[in-house]
């Protein structure tokens, strides 16, 4: 593993009118790190993905991606092969076939014309059924996406990254509509791949079992701001129920 810094967060805050969604964040995370941010519903988790992702704006503060200001780059190819985005298996197009969802993991990369043939001619097919081949996938490659179970959906969407190649992944809440045993298929696989392929993944999770069990390190948000940023294994059960507390702040008279 390098030690390159992929990302560099400086004083990050972002306001929706009144209401404080970060509050003045700072942390680098390094190529190669395997990051879990857990946090309360409202913490500000996908609103710090969003603005790594580049769907919500910078307010105040300062983001680089390896090194560069995140603002300096264009968007669609540049920007695509840097970060890429993984949710819940809604963004996948569920009247097209496997291998089509999969090749639009190289839509960035493309022109317009050579995006929309790509609907109906599958291009550079090897690389999609090798992708497919690596989530396990290859013998559903035609068949149409919404007629596959859940998990079997998520891992179409890992191909898709596969094919993209991102340097950094963001996954916002990427297993919460799984059950536990596709979860953890889901989770061992994408960090399986993020370890061989030596990308970055900062991954929301609602558990924090599958947090301690597959990271390497803990970002908590609470109310807009860090409230730990530890290695996995300094994290106490103390530190958790302080996180996920209703209580404002916790009294130390
Ligand atoms: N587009 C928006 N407009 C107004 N308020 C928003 C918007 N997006 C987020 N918020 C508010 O910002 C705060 C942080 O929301 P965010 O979705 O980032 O939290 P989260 O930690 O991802 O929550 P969850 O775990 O429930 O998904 C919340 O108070 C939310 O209501």
């Amino acid at each position: 593993m390098t030690s390159k810094i992929m990302i560099d967060v400086k004083n990050l805050t972002k306001h929706f009118e009144r209401k404080i969604a970060l509050s003045s964040l700072s942390f680098t995370i390094k190529q190669g790190e395997m990051v879990a941010l857990i946090g309360p519903s409202g913490a500000g988790k996908s609103t710090l993905l969003n603005s790594i992702a580049r769907l919500v704006p910078l307010e105040s503060g300062e983001m680089l991606i390896d090194g560069q200001n995140i603002s300096t780059y264009k968007r669609g190819k540049a920007f695509a092969k840097k970060v890429g985005v993984i949710r819940q298996q809604f963004d996948l197009i569920g009247p097209l076939a496997v291998i089509h969802n999969v090749l639009a993991g190289k839509l960035a990369d493309w022109g317009t014309v050579k995006s929309l043939i790509s609907l109906l001619v599958p291009q550079e097919k090897d690389a999609a059924l090798m992708a497919l081949e690596r989530v396990g996938l290859t013998d559903k490659a035609h068949e149409i996406t919404s007629t596959l179970s859940g998990g079997e959906q998520q891992r179409v969407a890992l191909a898709r990254l596969l094919v993209q190649k991102p340097e950094i992944i963001l996954a916002d809440e990427p297993v919460a509509s799984l059950d536990p045993a596709r979860a953890d298929d889901v989770l061992s696989m994408l960090t399986k791949i993020v370890s061989e392929d030596n990308q970055t993944l900062i991954a929301s999770l609602h558990s924090v079992d599958y947090a301690r069990k597959y990271f390497d390190r803990i970002i908590s948000l609470k109310n807009g701001a860090i409230l730990f940023d530890l290695p996995t294994e300094k994290v106490t059960d103390e530190m958790l129920a302080e996180l996920y507390s209703l209580k404002e702040h916790s009294s130390h008279a």
